[in-house]
């Protein structure tokens, strides 16, 4: 029998091109009707796959807030994530504690760094041949007259001067004994650095220091800031943030020398020459990030494993932009928005905020529900590490002026934190004059509730004077290195992102 073939058939040239062979055997059909029947079916389930994916997207897209943090460096945007997920993904938090060893170890060895090469120069100059007739010291050891330039950090310190430092015997064995940290550092360095293929050292012009070290440091590598550009990688992270592995953590070598050397670094750092001798330089180590030196006891146990407090003042520079998917947990204290509504998930960008690392912020402006803008009010009274010209605080405000001013921020809600105020409140109590820094500060009370007011009124008016609309903005005084204080905080935060986002909803 000769099959019939449609008119339309005929002439849609597919429908010839499809046509089973004219000669097939029933075999040769069964075959190619078997293969059609698994092509489809493959079809098929690629087609599903595609919708479930669409559908889920799309429901994701429902349930999820995404916020920017934004700021200079070390204002202190890793810190409120990490914050956020102490708070919101407790379950995964706890499970990573133990990776941040390597990098509160590496903290403390830099601080240790920091007073050796200070150490280093000043024996330098005393072993340097007298540049004037001054009679040589007694001994090697002795008091020892050094050029001094800084009389009038001498005043400030109880009228000591350089000259009057004595390093003796004890410092030189303390710097000898204590230099391996050297090499151990850039082993923990290179560890962390490992799964990154750009791994760096911040070079002098762009590392996040700030001023005070300016005088004899950022160019030397022990001094140099290290940034990854993942924490995931260098902590050795699941994607979502959990450990690997929750197996014992072995006693590494870091952890061997640094248990081995605990009583040198103690006796460093409560050696009263060298608390002398950080002062006449004018080098408050113990506000600088990552400040360990007070735990060596407990750091250098064997066993240490971080606690939360430890993780939140670790210091680990961002590089690029870094993405954080955290699906909420429900606990007794947190009500989590149930399902899948707005708030359950969220996605947290953490960006690099050094300047050469600025342009990679735009892409996400468009693309994020608010922004928590970082602004560390401590710094009045000190420099960019990359660019010394600048002020810490007038860079701060020009940020902050960009932000407010930028058309594809018009919808976005806008948080600022007035953050580390816990600094801003030692460095008040120190004796340092905001008025000597920012002139229009005038004659009001150098107290820490004024100095906050005076600021929030600052950003206040920057909005006034820039923003193209009339806008919310919620402003907050933290130091979020106060978790317990940072929680209640970001609850608020929190409710007030997904308030402002529903009432945008509502106009939809
Ligand atoms: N005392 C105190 N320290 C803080 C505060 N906020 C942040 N820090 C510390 O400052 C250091 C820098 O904070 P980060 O969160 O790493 O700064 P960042 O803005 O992410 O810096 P980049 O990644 O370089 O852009 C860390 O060691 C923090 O523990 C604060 O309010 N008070
Ligand atoms: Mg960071």
């Amino acid at each position: 029998m000769v099959a019939r073939t449609h008119k339309s058939q005929l002439s849609d040239p597919f429908s010839v091109v499809l046509q089973p062979p004219p000669n097939e055997t029933p075999a040769e059909r069964q075959q190619r009707v078997e293969l059609e029947q698994e092509q489809k079916r493959v079809s098929d389930q690629i087609d599903d796959e595609l919708r479930k994916e669409r559908a889920d997207r799309k429901k994701r897209s429902k349930r999820e807030v995404k916020v920017l943090l934004l700021g200079q460096a070390e204002s202190g945007k890793s810190t409120v994530l990490k914050n956020f997920r102490l708070k919101y993904a407790p379950t995964q938090w706890k499970a990573e504690l133990r990776s941040w060893r390597a990098v509160i170890q590496l903290n403390l060895i830099q601080n240790v760094l920091t007073i050796l090469d200070l150490m280093q120069d000043h024996l330098a100059v005393l072993d340097s041949p007298p540049a004037s007739a001054a009679p040589p010291p007694q001994s090697p050891y002795g008091r020892v007259s050094i050029d001094s330039t800084l009389s009038d950090i001498s005043v400030a310190t109880g009228g000591r001067s350089p000259a009057d430092i004595v390093l003796t015997q004890k410092h030189r064995v303390l710097n000898l004994r204590l230099s391996p940290l050297r090499e151990v550092g850039d082993d923990l360095r290179r560890r962390l650095g490992a799964s990154d293929p750009e791994f760096t050292f911040a070079n002098g012009s762009d590392g996040a220091m700030n001023g005070v070290l300016d005088d004899y440091g950022p160019q030397r590598k022990s001094s140099r800031e290290f940034g990854v550009r993942g924490w995931i990688g260098a902590l050795g992270l699941q994607s979502n943030g959990s450990k690997k592995s929750d197996e014992p953590m072995p006693v590494d070598e870091a952890t061997e020398i640094l248990a081995t050397l605990r009583d040198d670094i103690i006796s460093l750092w409560e050696d009263t020459d060298v608390r002398d001798l950080l002062k006449v330089k004018s080098l408050r180590i113990e506000d600088r990030p990552g400040f360990f030196l007070s735990d060596t006891a407990r750091i250098t146990n064997r066993t240490y494993v971080p606690s939360d407090n430890d993780v939140v003042r670790a210091r680990l520079r961002t590089l690029g932009v870094q993405e954080w998917r955290i699906r909420l947990e429900q606990s007794s204290e947190t009500y989590v928005f149930p399902g899948d509504s707005f708030g359950s998930e969220w996605v947290i960008y953490d960006v690099g905020g050094s300047r050469s690392m600025r342009h990679a912020w735009l892409p996400y402006f468009d693309a994020v529900n608010a922004i928590i803008f970082l602004a560390p009010i401590s710094c009045f009274d000190e420099r960019l590490a990359e660019d010394p010209s600048v002020n810490r605080l007038e860079d701060t405000l020009l940020l902050w002026r960009a932000i407010v001013s930028s058309s594809l921020l018009k919808k976005t809600t806008l948080i600022v934190f007035l953050n580390k105020c816990d600094l801003l409140k030692r460095k008040l109590q120190s004796g340092v004059q905001v008025n000597k820094y920012m002139i229009s500060f005038g004659n009001r009370d150098n107290e820490v509730g004024v100095v906050v007011k005076y600021l929030k009124d600052k950003f206040k008016d920057i909005i006034r004077a820039d923003a193209s609309e009339p806008r919310t903005t919620y402003l907050y005084a933290t130091s979020v290195t106060d978790t317990k204080a940072t929680a209640a905080t970001l609850n608020i935060v929190r409710d007030g992102i997904i308030r402002e986002h529903l009432k945008h909803a509502e106009f939809v």
